[in-house]
């Protein structure tokens, strides 16, 4: 074989391994039309090479927006330095079909692709090839866990049983609003909830009751706050809710409207009827009190002292 046809041979081969390699090449002159169309690019769009031949790249997919790829190809042309586009910016350039089983969760194929400046010989760049990389797997499985790491923060903030806000992330938020308060000074108050003798509702009827009554106080506190309260499940049957920008008669209708909801319900368990109150303390944040632990001890008080006022009541710091 002569050294010609052996190179010729090379060539070829190489032609077929850049038709049959896993990754997207297109090559485009200055006009965007298209000049060479690879296997991949074949396979994911069903049009052959002779059909896209000469054809301009927006009109064959005009999915591409495109000023951005304009901008984009021409400082390729113009500074001759190479140019990259990443799923997490643009999802893909081409709208491809994902047709991957593993990652079948994905509508379209994301894509990573590079721009590279082809010289001619008289060193000028008059083409464009462009590299496109399938990243769906990789894509697919960042956004899912992505996800699955923003379900675990929320996890790790809510209580279980009544999907408030557990006492940790309550804590962190009032620890915020104290700050928060130092600098403001606008009204804010701290409201503190318990059920009354819930022991006794343990022990008649059993824990599953007692969770229901929970999960009902739960509900009542969830329809009466507002957005920016924030309400979370301090301890067994303890109950704390910050209401911001709240003067402490305003957190003392809110409260009041709360006891009645509930002294006027019942909570059903399959055939037994409970019927329950609770008692409130209520605090609002003084210049006197230095901490939000302070701030918490002092609804704390005013709920002790709706216990031993007889229960079913509310209690307001300071006094009214
Ligand atoms: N069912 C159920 N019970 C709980 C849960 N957490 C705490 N408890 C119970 O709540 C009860 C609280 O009782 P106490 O602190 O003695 O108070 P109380 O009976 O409500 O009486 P007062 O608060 O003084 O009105 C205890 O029996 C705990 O076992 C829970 O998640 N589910």
């Amino acid at each position: 074989m002569s050294l010609e046809a052996s190179q010729l041979n090379e060539l070829h081969w190489l032609m077929e391994m850049l038709h049959n390699i896993d990754v997207g090449l297109v090559v485009l002159d200055r006009e965007y039309n298209i000049q060479i169309w690879n296997g991949f690019m074949e396979n994911h769009s069903g049009l052959l090479p002779r059909e896209v031949k000469d054809k301009n790249l927006f009109s064959l997919f005009e999915e591409i927006p495109q000023d951005w790829f304009v901008r984009k190809a021409e400082s390729v042309f113009l500074l001759k330095n190479k140019a990259f586009t990443i799923w997490e910016q643009r999802p893909y350039v081409f709208k491809f079909q994902n047709y991957r089983p593993i990652t079948g969760t994905a509508d379209y194929m994301y894509q990573n692709t590079t721009f590279i400046p082809l010289m001619a010989a008289n060193g000028k760049v008059s083409h464009l090839c462009l590299i496109v990389y399938d990243v769906t797997d990789s894509a697919v499985h960042k956004k899912d866990l992505e996800a699955a790491n923003q379900e675990l923060a929320i996890l790790s903030q809510t209580d279980g049983l009544t999907k408030l806000f557990n006492r940790t992330h309550w804590e962190r938020c009032l620890e915020a609003e104290f700050k928060r308060w130092t600098r403001s000074h606008n009204p804010s108050c701290l409201v503190m909830i318990d059920i009354d003798h819930f022991k006794n509702i343990n022990d008649s009827y059993g824990h599953m009751v007692g969770d229901q009554v929970i999960r009902h106080l739960a509900d009542v506190v969830r329809q009466q706050v507002r957005e920016t309260d924030v309400s979370g499940r301090y301890g067994g049957e303890e109950f704390s809710i910050l209401l911001s920008d709240t003067t402490l008669e305003n957190a003392h209708i809110f409260a009041e409207r709360m006891r009645k909801t509930v002294e006027a319900s019942v909570v059903k368990y399959n055939d037994i009827d409970v019927k329950y109150t609770i008692s409130i303390g209520i605090a609002q944040v003084t210049p006197g009190i230095s901490t939000y632990e302070a701030w918490i001890e002092c609804s704390d008080a005013a709920l002790y002292q709706s216990k031993e006022g007889g229960r079913n009541r509310i209690t307001l710091f300071p006094k009214q």
